[in-house]
């Protein structure tokens, strides 16, 4: 699914009323109606204090205020009052309000009139949605501070006041609502970790906007979700044999660091691919034997670490490494060797990042589709910090494209960042996964696909959407606190159900 910038998604509703047809004002009835039903059904407040801007999200907000008012409940309408004019929309929706008198209106000029505001009313924040084009100053910015102060909850229309769609809001003044009411889909700004203070829980408010649109237009962003997922899977044929599937080769785990082996072969396991080998340190044979008979088991010459290929990669169909390998200087000539010999691509995680960040000329030596999957840290270790998160973003699409390479950046909405330029935002999965030897999971997912042949592009969008959802059911059945990695792998096949 494609993710609209502010102008884009502008476009779409221009192109819904030229072709519905529908009048502009209309669509607004439907937003605000959309948004009022929400607030009838989600909210118990019987007052509501709602602060309207003069563009079209102010408009919004008038008509949610007599909308709420005709359901009887009480509704104030504060407008931040300015030189502008006022969108066509919001005056016509401020004449037909002006009319009823039984819903004051106040006109906030400066600081004085700033409102005292009851614990017990909802607020509802229809300043400025994605019109916005400069960051917040003067009355705005006082009034979003008095609001972020206040004790009632804030419930932000399309986008909060204050927050840009498609760029950084760092350091400016933003409404901190616990529920966003957004039209019709998700903007950028709901997917980078740093606005997670701002936009609280997410509603998608569907104002039928005409489907056609997002075909004309063309964008670097996509969400990934299940039709994207299910066009990609490739069941499994009924008269398939292993041979079908591939031969998978996870390197991994070091003295006490066996478990984040078991993890992933466990996962690869779990993910469909037809032969499973794990090259672990002598030590950890036995544990891998029993933990994981289905696989097959390529001892090191080391006791406890990876130092040594004493075989031929060549016939491995995918190799993930990296979970719990450790950054030791065996280990470190290891992995340039495998780097040296290895001609297909791999899947490189945890201390094969944190290696290759203290060894940056190793990036040259990555095949063509290697999958990279850091966490922002390793992220940082390996391209630097960045100013924000939407600049890590950028770079993460730079250094794929530069490498030739797919960089997984994981976190809350993981990107998949592919070296056609393009970045596809994962939204499955949840908190309960911010724990260690989920990664561990997610490497073992994505060579195991990779093993089956799928592209670098195809595993990784399958692979973090998948794991993402064995977590959701893994917090279902566990719950976000207890749930633990070996969860997340015990639910992956209800996940791969989802795409049937
Ligand atoms: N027909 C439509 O186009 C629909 C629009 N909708 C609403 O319309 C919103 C977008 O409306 P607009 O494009 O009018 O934009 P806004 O309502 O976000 O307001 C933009 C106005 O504020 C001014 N402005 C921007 N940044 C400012 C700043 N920092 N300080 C002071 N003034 C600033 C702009 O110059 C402009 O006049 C959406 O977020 C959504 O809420 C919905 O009603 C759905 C239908
Ligand atoms: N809050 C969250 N919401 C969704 N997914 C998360 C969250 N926290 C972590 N994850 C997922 O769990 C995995 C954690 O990976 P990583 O940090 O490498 O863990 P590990 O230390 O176990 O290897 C990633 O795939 C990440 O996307
Ligand atoms: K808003």
């Amino acid at each position: 699914m494609k993710l609209l910038n502010a102008a884009q998604i502008r476009q779409w509703d221009a192109f819904t009323i030229e072709h519905e047809p529908i009048v502009s004002l209309q669509l607004m009835e439907r937003a605000a109606n959309a948004c009022t039903r929400w607030l009838l059904q989600h909210t118990l407040a019987d007052v509501y204090y709602i602060f309207c801007g003069k563009g079209n999200n102010g408009g919004d907000g008038l008509a949610i205020a007599r909308l709420l008012y005709n359901s009887g409940k009480t509704a104030k309408v504060f407008i931040l009052e300015s030189d502008a004019k006022g969108s066509e929309d919001y005056i016509s929706n401020f004449n037909i309000l002006h009319h009823l008198s039984a819903i004051p209106i106040y006109q906030l000029r400066s600081e004085q009139d700033l409102p005292v505001i009851p614990e017990s009313c909802i607020i509802v924040d229809a300043l400025f949605g994605t019109g916005l084009n400069r960051g917040l100053t003067g009355l705005a910015a006082q009034l979003v501070q008095h609001l972020n102060n206040a004790q009632a909850p804030t419930i932000a229309i399309d986008i909060p006041s204050g927050l840009f769609c498609d760029q950084s809001s760092r350091g400016q003044s933003v409404i901190r609502a616990r529920h966003t009411l957004t039209f019709q889909v998700l903007k950028m700004a709901f997917l980078i970790a740093e606005n997670e203070p701002f936009f609280g829980l997410v509603h998608l408010m569907d104002i039928n906007l005409l489907p056609a649109f997002p075909d004309l237009v063309s964008t670097p962003f996509h969400i990934i979700n299940q039709a994207l997922v299910q066009r990609i899977y490739r069941p499994r044929a009924a008269f398939a044999h292993k041979g079908n599937f591939g031969h998978a080769l996870i390197i991994a785990g070091s003295y006490g660091k066996t478990g984040a082996a078991l993890l992933s072969t466990r996962s690869c396991l779990r993910s469909g691919a037809g032969l499973v080998s794990v090259h672990v340190p002598e030590k950890s044979v036995a544990i891998m034997q029993t933990g994981a008979p289905e696989a097959m088991v390529l001892p090191d010459a080391d006791a406890t670490t990876i130092t040594r290929m004493d075989y031929e990669p060549d016939p491995f169909s995918a190799i993930g490494v990296g979970p719990g390998i450790g950054t030791g200087i065996k280990t470190r000539f290891f992995l340039r060797e495998l780097l040296e010999r290895e001609t297909s691509s791999l899947v490189l995680d945890a201390d094969a990042l944190n290696i290759i960040a203290e060894n940056p000329e190793l990036l040259n030596l990555l095949r063509p589709g290697s999958i990279l999957t850091p966490h922002p840290k390793e992220f940082t270790r390996l391209f630097g910090t960045q100013e924000d998160d939407f600049k890590k973003v950028e770079v993460a699409i730079s250094k794929a494209m530069e490498f030739n390479v797919v960089i997984v950046l994981k976190g809350h909405r993981t990107l998949v960042a592919l070296p056609d330029g393009t970045g596809f935002f994962n939204i499955s999965g949840n908190a309960g996964m911010a724990k260690g030897g989920s990664g561990d999971v997610l490497t073992g997912m994505l060579t195991s696909l990779m093993a089956q042949g799928y592209s670098s592009k195809e595993a990784a969008i399958m692979g973090v959407f998948l794991h993402g959802l064995a977590g959701d059911f893994a917090a279902t059945a566990r719950g976000m606190d207890a749930m633990i990695a070996t969860d997340i792998i015990e639910h992956i096949g209800k996940a791969f159900e989802q795409l049937f």
